[in-house]
């Protein structure tokens, strides 16, 4: 059995290289899984083999995660392994937009070529006087892998934290420093402070998420940070806030026409994950958990289906996803019972309307066996993708 993989964009040899043996890359019109960045799955027909697709990163607006699911695709991520990559250009950029870092260089780049470059910059440099951080409020929305990193290190600088996450994790809650200030309502964030990083994921609840509203709830000038998603951030009203001097300067991984056309915008071109380290990290845990999933049916890190882990070691396994209704593992069951095979170990877990269940069989199935189940574990109404595998 070969499993293949069809990998997008420029994904680390350090994950690739743990696809071997039993995997091929990119040489099938039907693979069986899908590995990328922020190559974008939307409005590209996924072929019915691809069972699972693991993204080398953080963020999966760039799959349709309901259609995925609809059809019995299990979606991974690298949930911080790009953590730090970003956590430190937010922190880089931070400083140099204090400092007006970024129009200092453009203009001392300018003076090339020019007459006394050592008397303009003595005669100029008052034009680009800074701010110390220190001291200085940050508001950090969304706390996290990155957004929990990028609140403790900035308490190190020496700034006050203030951060907003309704929904954080307790395992990221447990990281976070005491000193970091949290508070109820996104309104109290916006009202006080210097600087504002966003750190949340982009989904239908949180797209234009810094809207007017938000804006007009800011303290003049702030300077806004956007490592996040560049649609969390309603265009127009940016715009407005720009024009008007409510933000004083925009930094954004994210740029696009629209922000090209606006003053003090500072754009760079999706930088925050791209480190070495970075990007071995991310291709490495993605590669390990597609690889895992193929082999023995385990989820880890998916987006869609909840963690399960059962160790293979009967003769064979059947994995089925399926709708989160009742009776569903009853009537796998029975339809194994009927046909006198053993179940040796069963896990059945949920998320949300998703269901995920491992059965393993003592008996070794013949081709037409196997054929025979699967048939009718697709006819059962839910189920969207059964397989089965063999203790190899
Ligand atoms: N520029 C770049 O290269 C990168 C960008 N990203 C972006 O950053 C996002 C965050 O990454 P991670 O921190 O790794 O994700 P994460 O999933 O660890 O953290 C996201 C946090 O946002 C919180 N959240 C969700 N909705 C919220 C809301 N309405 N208000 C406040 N908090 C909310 C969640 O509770 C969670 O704690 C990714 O989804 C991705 O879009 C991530 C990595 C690299
Ligand atoms: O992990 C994320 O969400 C990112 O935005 C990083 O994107 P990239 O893998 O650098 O194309």
């Amino acid at each position: 059995m070969t499993y293949q993989i069809q990998t997008y964009n420029q994904i680390a040899e350090a994950g690739l290289s743990l696809l071997q043996g039993p995997f091929a890359l990119n040489t099938a019109e039907q693979p069986d899984a899908i590995l990328l960045r922020s190559h974008s799955l939307h409005g590209q027909q996924l072929p019915q083999s691809v069972q699972a697709i693991a993204r080398a990163g953080a963020g999966t607006n760039n799959i349709p995660l309901e259609t995925c699911s609809q059809n019995g695709v299990v979606v991974f991520n690298a949930p911080g392994a790009n953590a730090n990559a970003v956590k430190e250009l937010v922190l880089s950029c931070l400083i140099a937009s204090a400092r007006n870092l970024f129009q200092a260089i453009h203009w001392t780049n300018s003076l090339a070529g020019t007459k006394d470059v050592a008397g303009q910059v003595e005669a100029n440099k008052k034009a680009f006087i800074g701010h110390e951080i220190s001291g200085k409020k940050l508001g950090v929305i969304g706390l996290g892998n990155i957004g929990s990193v990028v609140a403790n290190d900035a308490l190190a600088l020496d700034m006050d934290v203030i951060a907003y996450d309704p929904f954080v994790s307790v395992d990221v809650a447990w990281t976070i420093s005491r000193n970091v200030q949290r508070v109820h309502h996104l309104d109290e964030l916006l009202s006080s402070c210097d600087y504002i990083t966003i750190h949340v994921p982009l989904s239908e609840k949180t797209t234009g998420i810094i809207d007017a509203k938000a804006f007009c709830a800011m303290k003049k000038g702030i300077q806004f940070i956007n490592f996040a998603r560049g649609e969390l951030v309603d265009e127009q009203a940016l715009a407005e806030a720009l024009a008007d001097g409510t933000v004083g300067k925009y930094i954004t991984d994210f740029p696009n026409n629209h922000v090209f056309g606006l003053k003090n915008v500072v754009a760079i071109p999706h930088l925050g994950a791209s480190t070495s380290e970075s990007e071995e990290n991310c291709a490495v845990m993605a590669a390990r958990q597609l690889k895992i999933f193929l082999e023995t049916g385990n989820i880890r890190n998916s987006v869609n289906l909840p963690n399960v882990s059962l160790p293979l070691t009967s003769p064979g396994r059947l994995t089925i996803m399926h709708q989160n209704v009742p009776n569903m593992v009853g009537q796998f069951s029975g339809l194994l019972a009927d046909r006198k095979f053993n179940i040796a170990d069963m896990l059945n877990r949920s998320r949300s309307d998703w269901a995920y269940t491992l059965i393993d069989i003592d008996n070794k199935l013949s081709s037409e066996q196997k054929d025979d189940i699967l048939a009718r574990l697709h006819s059962i109404q839910g189920v969207v993708r059964a397989r089965h595998l063999t203790n190899a």
